[in-house]
């Protein structure tokens, strides 16, 4: 009886979601990808893109936008950023959530700049109505990634970070809170639909 009752309210959500993500070494977009799987379980229609060659993207379908990046040197990518700059008039129009995915995240103590500078920032930056929400969610360590040499440099200084702290830098460490990141999926289904 509860199961029916459940089926029942999930088909009654009417919502049309766009996930737009920027990504350089693909953190964010496995982020996106379960965003859109919590979001399609939750009743939801989800499409899902990649920003990079997403030119004249008619988003007037869509009711929620939820658009993220990964960040690097403090800045999302540009694909995703020109996203929200082409968009900035019609997205006043509907529901956009941001998120992003950077080393900021995975600290207490660098939360709150992190949340400043690449969300709160951008928003005002780049949109003209108040986001329905932002999300700020962690990175992963991996010894073994090949990304190049910035990637490389980056990392052997994030590697004394973590041996400071007496973390086994011989491992990978996701730092991504999947429980957060699907709650969040989940909210925005939740409080979002028409
Ligand atoms: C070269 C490089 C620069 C980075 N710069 C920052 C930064 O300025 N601030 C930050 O919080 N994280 C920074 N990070 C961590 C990334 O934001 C993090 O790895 C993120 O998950 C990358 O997302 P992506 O794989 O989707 O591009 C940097 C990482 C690298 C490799």
């Amino acid at each position: 009886m509860n199961k029916v009752k459940k089926i029942d309210l999930k088909l009654g959500i009417e919502m049309k979601a766009l996930i737009v993500y920027g990504t350089r070494y693909g953190t964010a977009a496995e982020i996106a990808e379960e965003m859109s799987r919590v979001m399609k379980e939750e009743g939801a229609e989800v499409d899902l893109v990649d920003s990079k060659g997403l030119k004249n993207f008619d988003i007037t379908p869509y009711d929620l936008l939820v658009v993220g990046s990964g960040i690097k040197m403090g800045k999302w990518t540009k694909n995703a950023l020109n996203f929200l700059k082409n968009n900035k008039e019609i997205l006043t129009s509907k529901k956009v959530a941001l998120f992003v995915s950077c080393g900021a995240a995975n600290e207490e103590k660098s939360r709150a700049e992190g949340q400043e500078k690449y969300l709160d920032d951008v928003a005002n930056k780049y949109l003209l109505n108040e986001p329905v929400a932002t999300g700020l969610f962690g990175s992963v360590y991996d010894p073994e990634a090949k990304h190049g040499l910035m990637y490389k440099f980056t990392r052997s200084f994030i590697k004394k970070e973590l041996e400071k702290q007496g973390i086994d830098t011989t491992k990978r460490h996701d730092y991504r809170d999947w429980d957060a990141i699907k709650e969040w999926a989940r909210d925005l289904v939740a409080k979002n639909g028409r």
